[in-house]
């Protein structure tokens, strides 16, 4: 039977990354992507944008709503203190499978918990299921229609404190109009855009940094 492209994005990690070295195992994806198959990946680009935003943020938690086959997991939670915690969402059980194996390639395991469902039906259930109070960083790649809707129920459910960052994939291409407009107007929210391109494209995106401000 045919492979799907997460498949081969995994085998491609199995055959060329270092098994506990997160890095090997993002330049894998990367150059799969780059050469082989494009995918969704948030890539290289934007990937250095978000790496500098994490490292200045040195969240203890992290939730990131949208896993893919965990190229931006890896990234993140390789750069988390040893005590730090990634919670991340996945609703698809095929790209939740794969990404387990990627994030268990890279030796990441033990800081990163992946949940297979809705980001609506879990986000409400986060503080008694993790015992996490609220985030210091969420990273929104998901699905672009879900971003406003998730980003007031995380409001309304507490788990955003003065200073949580929010960064948003995907803002230009394809884009996510309503939440740029909430975000960008809202006086609970300091908000930033950085320029980039669709990860392996010469397509305009980028990514969107906002502080909540409570
Ligand atoms: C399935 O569409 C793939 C695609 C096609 C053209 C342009 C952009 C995208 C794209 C790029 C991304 O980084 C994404 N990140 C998260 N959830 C997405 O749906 C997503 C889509
Ligand atoms: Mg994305």
């Amino acid at each position: 039977t045919q492979s799907t492209r997460p498949q081969r994005l995994l085998s491609a990690v199995q055959k060329n990354a270092t098994r506990g070295n997160p890095r090997s195992v993002v330049r894998a994806i990367d150059e799969f992507c780059r050469h082989k198959e494009w995918a969704m990946n948030v890539g290289d680009e934007k990937g250095c944008i978000l790496d500098s935003i994490v490292s200045e943020v040195n969240p203890v938690t992290v939730l990131e709503l949208g896993t893919y086959c965990g190229y931006s997991t890896v990234r993140i939670a390789s750069l988390l203190p040893p005590n730090a915690k990634l919670i991340t969402l996945e609703f698809n059980p095929d790209f939740a499978a794969i990404a387990r194996q990627v994030i268990a390639w890279a030796g990441l395991q033990d800081k990163v918990q992946l949940v297979e469902g809705s980001s609506g039906d879990w986000i409400p259930k986060i503080q008694e299921q993790f015992g996490i109070n609220t985030f210091d960083l969420v990273f929104l790649d998901h699905w672009k229609d879900r971003y406003l809707p998730d980003t007031k129920l995380m409001e309304k459910c507490g788990l955003l404190r003065k200073g949580s960052v929010l960064v948003a994939d995907n803002v230009i291409c394809p884009g996510t109009p309503d939440y740029l407009e909430y975000v960008r107007s809202s006086p609970c929210y300091k908000s930033q855009y950085f320029i980039s391109h669709l990860e392996y494209t010469k397509a305009e995106d980028g990514l969107e940094k906002s502080v909540f401000l409570g």
